[in-house]
């Protein structure tokens, strides 16, 4: 199997959905985030806070070089991952591409409380993320191979979707 790519929007469901795909398929799971905090022994928010955001998108770059060259993963990418043009070209080399799209409102409900995303720090309101949302919406839409609407959908039926648009493609 080739490499699954989830991307989307900050709470469009990457991390959770990747969770219930790994459960379905025998596939092992990357969830970029959390790695990157593993490998640099701080949270997302201090890894800005104390390098900046390009430093960060060089550890997503470094990541993602480092397994593109393996099958077999569910990745949960970074919701800014596929934003530069070299992670793009990895993800598509060795794998196929998932878009995870919810609506600026749902969007807000999901990460309302969340304070390890320090993209929306101070600006955690349904207008901004719909501002950031149609920026990068262009781009997400670009690359993906198969997309995926997730709004008023359940975990399960999310997954069951995706394992079938995988399947129709192959
Ligand atoms: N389909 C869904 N329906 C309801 N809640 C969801 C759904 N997908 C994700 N969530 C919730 O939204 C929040 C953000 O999800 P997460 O998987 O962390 O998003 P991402 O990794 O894309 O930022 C979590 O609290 C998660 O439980
Ligand atoms: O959209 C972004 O730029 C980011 C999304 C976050 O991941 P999630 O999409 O899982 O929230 C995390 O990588 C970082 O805070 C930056
Ligand atoms: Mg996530």
């Amino acid at each position: 199997m080739k490499n699954l790519y989830l991307i989307g929007f900050m709470g469009a469901g990457k991390s959770t959905i990747a969770r219930a795909l790994a459960k379905k398929c025998p596939s092992k799971r990357i969830e970029m985030d959390q790695l990157i905090e593993e490998q640099q022994g701080m949270a997302i928010t201090d890894i800005f806070a104390a390098h900046g955001e390009n430093y960060f998108r060089d550890l997503e770059t470094e990541l993602l070089r480092s397994f593109s060259e393996s099958t077999g993963y569910v990745v949960s990418c970074g919701g800014g991952s596929v934003l530069r043009d070299e992670n793009a070209a990895l993800m598509k080399e060795n794998g196929c591409i998932v878009f995870l799209r919810a609506t600026p409102e749902t969007i807000y409900e999901r990460v309302k409380d969340s304070t390890n995303r320090p993209i929306l720090n101070g600006n955690m309101n349904v207008e901004y993320i719909r501002e950031l949302m149609e920026k990068r919406r262009p781009r997400y839409e670009a690359v993906a191979d198969i997309c995926v609407d997730t709004d008023g959908k359940d975990v399960d039926a999310i997954s069951e979707e995706i394992l079938k648009a995988v399947e129709d493609r192959s």
